[in-house]
Formats: structure tokens, C-alpha cells, sequence
């Protein structure tokens, strides 16, 4: 899609959503649904860059592809993680102590980037870490924060049997437990469809000019 770094051919639709939203440099954008990412990349250049971008895809493979292109770009201020946009909003009733950057679920960024003995944060349960067979140390470094006790046992497991799925096409996407209302100054919602959409054609091909021609 990218030649040489300089040349990104994007859908007119891309580029005509991306004016419509309207986005400033400096602003917070998500991106509910962002794979592959033709609309997300639009908006962060009219952004100039500045700012932040966070582009939401369900599908683990998608958003590598979106993190790929916004490299081969040379777009830094587009984060892409995993998640059902379903889900995007958080509960009420969850912490509001954190920032969009601290959205993310950190424990497992955390183990994934910690070679060493397990460190989490945590702030219940932390009891049940030392249940599991492996050298788990875990910290509660911040009583605020809560990892689920499933999250936990996902992180051990990850630990002793590697990095499994997620990491299967050569990276780590980060999921994120969604959003507090009020997180973004504009939101896209680029939904699916009947999956039957095509890339509008700016040229008929010539079996349509046929078509399309008079009749004889
Ligand atoms: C029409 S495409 C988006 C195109 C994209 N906005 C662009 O301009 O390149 C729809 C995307 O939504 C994703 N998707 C479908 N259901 C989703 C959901 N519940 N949560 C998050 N993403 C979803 C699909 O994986 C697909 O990549």
C-alpha cells in the first residue's frame, strides 16, 4: 500500500470521513472500528501527527495491521489495540482515577515486557498469586488498580507457556478494557456492514462500459 514511504493510496471515503470529523491537532480521537486503517491514517495527517488517535479493532491480526501501517507512515500518534467496540465504554461504576493512557489493561504490557520474575499490580487477590506453582512476586504498588484475578492467571499461564496467539504473527497488541465517557473529543464510527462493500470504483472496467453503454 505504501510505495517507497511517500505514496499511500486511500479511498475517497477515507478521506472524505476524516474532513467531515474534523479533527485538530493536539486532540483525543477514537476510532471505534479502525482496521484497516485507511480512515485512521487520514485523520492523523490532518492532525499533523499531534495529538492522539486510538483505533480500535477486534480482530488480533487487524490491529498489527494497523500498528504496521501507521509505522511504515511514519505516523506516531496513532495507538491501536484490541478490543470489541461493544465494549468501549467503561462501567460507571470502574475507577475514574485514569488517565486514556492507563485504559489499557498494563498488567499484562507489564509482564510481557518483564523478563524477569512476575511483577503485577494489583490490588485484591493477592492471595491467589501464590497459589500458582510459579515464582510469582506481586506487587501492590498502587491499591487503586485492580487486575482481575483472570487477567492474573492469563499472565502466569503466558509466562510459563510463552506468548501464545497473540503474539503468533511476530508482535503484541494490547487490549484495552474501554473507555470513560468523555475520554475523546470525537469519536468514529466506521461499523461494519454486510462485509458485501466494495472499494468504490473510480474506473469501470470494460465489461461495464459495455454494460453501461447504449444499447445496441
Ligand atoms: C468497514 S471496516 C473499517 C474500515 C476502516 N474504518 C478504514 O477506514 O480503513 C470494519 C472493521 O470493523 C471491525 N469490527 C467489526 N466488528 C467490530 C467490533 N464489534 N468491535 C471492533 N471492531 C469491529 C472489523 O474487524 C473491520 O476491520
Amino acid at each position: 500500500d505504501v510505495l517507497e514511504g511517500e505514496i499511500f493510496l486511500q479511498n475517497l471515503p477515507s478521506i472524505v470521513a476524516a474532513r467531515v470529523l474534523d479533527p485538530r491537532p493536539g486532540e483525543q480521537i477514537l476510532d471505534m472500528c479502525a482496521a484497516p486503517g485507511g480512515k485512521t491514517t487520514a485523520i492523523a495527517i490532518l492532525m499533523r501527527d499531534k495529538g492522539e488517535i486510538v483505533a480500535l479493532d477486534r480482530s488480533h491480526n487487524k490491529v498489527m495491521g494497523i500498528l504496521k501501517l501507521a509505522d511504515e507512515m511514519g505516523l506516531s500518534c496513532i495507538r491501536a489495540y484490541k478490543l470489541d467496540a461493544l465494549k468501549s465504554v467503561r462501567k460507571a461504576y470502574e475507577e475514574r482515577n485514569l488517565g486514556v493512557a492507563d485504559n489499557c489493561s498494563e498488567a499484562i504490557v507489564t509482564l510481557a515486557e518483564n523478563s524477569g520474575p512476575i511483577r503485577s499490580i494489583i490490588g485484591a487477590g493477592v492471595t491467589n498469586a501464590a497459589e500458582d506453582s510459579s515464582t510469582a512476586i506481586v506487587e501492590q504498588t498502587d491499591a487503586k488498580r485492580y487486575v482481575s484475578k483472570a487477567d492474573l492467571r492469563k499472565n502466569l499461564r503466558r509466562l510459563r507457556n510463552g506468548t501464545g496467539r497473540s503474539n503468533c504473527s511476530g508482535g503484541r497488541v494490547e487490549d484495552s478494557k474501554g473507555f470513560f465517557p468523555s475520554s475523546f473529543d470525537r469519536v468514529l464510527l466506521d461499523a461494519p456492514c454486510s462485509a458485501l462493500g466494495l472499494r468504490p470504483r473510480l474506473f469501470a472496467g470494460e465489461e461495464d462500459c459495455i454494460y453501461l453503454g447504449p444499447a445496441h
